[in-house]
């Protein structure tokens, strides 16, 4: 099975784009602006907990089983309403969008439902996938016979490949990003985030690689996670990314696309302006993280370790969740998909 490699396609889809444009002055100009940030505790890895109270705190099998669930089922949180979505109540504070997702699987783990265990959500039902992620609002989880079905074929998989732990899989991988993101794509339809962009096959694997983005972090880049080579994924292209970099006008809409996004058109997976605007979010902020380093090197700081398309993701899409107020007139892109 060939997987092609997401930064070759975003330089293409940039390359070839024609309603979405990467502005180069804008992005040095945001290199610029996150050079005093990128060098703060909290943009290293260590923020991935310190900064997440729903996060797993341990680096224990039991924690990367958490990350294998919920990347998983890390995809679709946007409402058609603002003021209509799926909310999760967990003690005492109330969970919208991704953390929703995280808020009801640490309920049901207090509640004694072994969600995280392969061996229990390979033969879930229907219904305990809505009881375990029942919404405290009228509106329920987006999508949740698509996750009732990749639930359960992913943990059929990991009971057939992998013992039914995703550590396995990933001391599988000796410490590679490269090869635990192929084991992946392999053993796991869900996650072949693909699409044609002028008759050539692209890819994005959004989910894919943040789930070995999540593995590095929740491992603490340490043992089976110390991956020497993290720094060779993109950013994930959700549908945050794409708004947080046109609010910093690294990137742009035409007119006419701006349009469609304003009245809330609704895309399909693989539609030509999806494509572009995923695209080009990967080879944007792999223009960022390149101007960072330039700019540290010319001060003489080698910060390989310390920048890279993953840990800039983390830090845009924290401020994406942040500036949700300056951001309300940037329109994000929907589409209701199994991939972001
Ligand atoms: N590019 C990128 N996309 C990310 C994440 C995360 C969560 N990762 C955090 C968890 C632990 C670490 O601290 C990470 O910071 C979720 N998403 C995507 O966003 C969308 C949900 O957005 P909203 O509706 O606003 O909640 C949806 O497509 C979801 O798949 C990320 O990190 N990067």
């Amino acid at each position: 099975m060939e997987f092609p490699c997401p930064l070759e396609s975003a330089k293409f889809i940039a390359a070839h784009s024609k309603d979405v444009s990467v502005d180069e002055e804008e992005v040095r100009r945001v290199a610029e602006s996150l050079f005093d940030k990128a060098s703060a505790e909290e943009f290293g890895l260590a923020g991935w907990k310190t900064l997440h109270e729903l996060n797993p705190q341990a680096a224990s099998e039991e924690a990367v089983s958490w990350v294998f669930l919920v990347d998983t089922l890390n995809f679709s949180f946007w409402s058609e309403q603002e003021e209509q979505k799926y909310l999760v109540k967990y003690k005492g504070r109330t969970y919208s969008g991704y953390w929703s997702l995280c808020a009801a699987v640490n309920r049901a783990l207090d509640d004694g439902i072994p969600i995280t265990s392969a061996s229990y959500f390979a033969t879930m039902t229907l219904d305990q996938v809505k009881q375990v992620f029942r919404s405290d609002t009228e509106v329920p989880i987006p999508l949740i016979e698509e996750r009732h079905r990749v639930l359960n074929e992913s943990g059929t998989v990991l009971l057939e490949k992998f013992g039914g732990s995703f550590l396995t899989c990933v001391k599988k991988s000796e410490k590679s990003a490269q090869k635990l993101l192929h084991l992946v794509l392999e053993n796991f339809p869900s996650y072949r985030d693909e699409a044609v962009f002028e008759k050539k096959k692209v890819s994005f694997y959004k989910r894919a690689q943040i789930l070995v983005a999540d593995t590095w972090s929740v491992l603490e880049g340490k043992g089976d996670g110390s991956f020497d080579d993290i720094s060779t994924l993109t950013i994930f292209a959700d549908y945050r990314i794409p708004q947080v970099l046109v609010h910093l006008k690294a990137m742009k809409y035409s007119e006419e696309l701006m349009k469609k996004l304003r009245e809330g058109t609704i895309f399909q997976s693989g539609d030509k302006e999806e494509v572009e605007i995923r695209g080009c979010s990967i080879w944007c902020c792999s223009l960022i993280c390149e101007h960072l380093l330039k700019l540290y090197e010319k001060k003489g700081q080698d910060m390989r370790e310390k920048i890279n398309a993953v840990l800039l993701d983390y830090h845009l899409w924290d401020y994406a969740r942040d500036h949700r107020e300056e951001m309300k007139d940037t329109p994000f892109h929907r589409v209701r998909c199994i991939y972001y």
